[in-house]
């Protein structure tokens, strides 16, 4: 059965991240290489694959988090300019991260300060942003907990009051409160119950489309990949074996490991 109901995105659009030949590489056929592709705005690209294969070291690597051994990432910000991920400074990087892109991480404890109230975690980013009004500040953290699905009254608790996929809603809020223009996943739905999943899932899509997002998605759970990406790269010892229109890939592979990866025999 085909989930797939987000909008095609329109290739023509212009380009937001262009990878050439990465590569990080721990031992032989270890981490990723020679991995190429560019990401298009408001396109999900999905990065599949079964445990080990690259699919985190990659992620980490576009992030800015990593450097990669060989091979460039290219970010191309609003105002037409283009930026060398790992040319630029360590404080530009970060400032990346921070202002204009999101990073969602499996655990929720990863990408939250579980100390501090609800409101705090989503009101931080934005006073990076330069806001300072508590009053607005509270209530963009009121408003994105309402979209996120969170009782909003609960913005004074700390994230430790939280169940896990109450955390993973706050940690999305926190990240999309800022209007990122690129949000990196790992995996953000792992980990969490299957009814859970399901809701969350259906959460971000309805983001995801709501906001135009542009998203790199790592992801070992195919229909989590079906249901969110326009396109996958499919991942096996580190290098992408198959790349294309995720309908076209899940439905019809080519590579013998994606058949693999497609009949389940691989998947967990
Ligand atoms: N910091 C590191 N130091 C040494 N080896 C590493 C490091 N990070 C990853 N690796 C190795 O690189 C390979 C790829 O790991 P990676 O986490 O990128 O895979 P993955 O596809 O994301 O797997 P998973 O779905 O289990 O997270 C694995 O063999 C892993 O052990």
């Amino acid at each position: 059965m085909n989930h797939y109901t987000l909008t095609r995105p329109d290739l023509e659009r212009p380009a937001l991240l262009d990878v050439q030949d990465i590569s990080r590489l721990y031992g032989p056929d270890k981490g990723c290489q020679a991995i190429d592709f560019r990401l298009h705005t408001g396109e999900v690209l999905g990065i599949v694959g079964e445990s080990g294969s690259g699919k985190s070291t990659l992620l980490r690597v576009l992030a800015g988090l990593e450097a990669p051994n060989t091979g460039a990432v290219t970010y191309h910000p609003a105002n037409n300019q283009t930026l060398d991920v790992y040319a630029i400074s360590e404080a530009r990087r970060r400032a990346l991260l921070r202002l204009e892109w999101g990073l969602i991480h499996q655990n929720p404890r990863d990408g939250l300060r579980m100390g501090v109230s609800a409101g705090a975690n989503i009101g931080e980013r934005l006073m990076a942003l330069g806001q300072r009004h508590y009053g607005q500040l509270r209530a963009a953290g009121q408003d994105w907990m309402s979209q996120v699905e969170l009782d909003p009254e609960r913005i004074d608790d700390a994230p430790l009051t939280f169940s896990g996929g109450m955390q993973q809603r706050l940690q999305i809020a926190r990240t999309l409160v800022t209007q990122p223009r690129l949000v990196f996943m790992d995996e953000p739905t792992g980990g969490l119950d299957v009814s859970v999943q399901a809701r969350l899932l259906d959460m971000i899509r309805t983001l995801v489309r709501q906001l135009g997002l542009s998203v790199v998605l790592v992801t070992h759970d195919l229909a989590v990949a079906r249901l969110l990406s326009h396109r996958l790269l499919v991942m096996h010892r580190s290098r992408v074996v198959e790349a294309g229109l995720t309908d076209q890939i899940l439905d019809d592979p080519q590579h013998a490991y994606t058949q693999l990866l497609v009949s389940s025999v691989l998947t967990p």
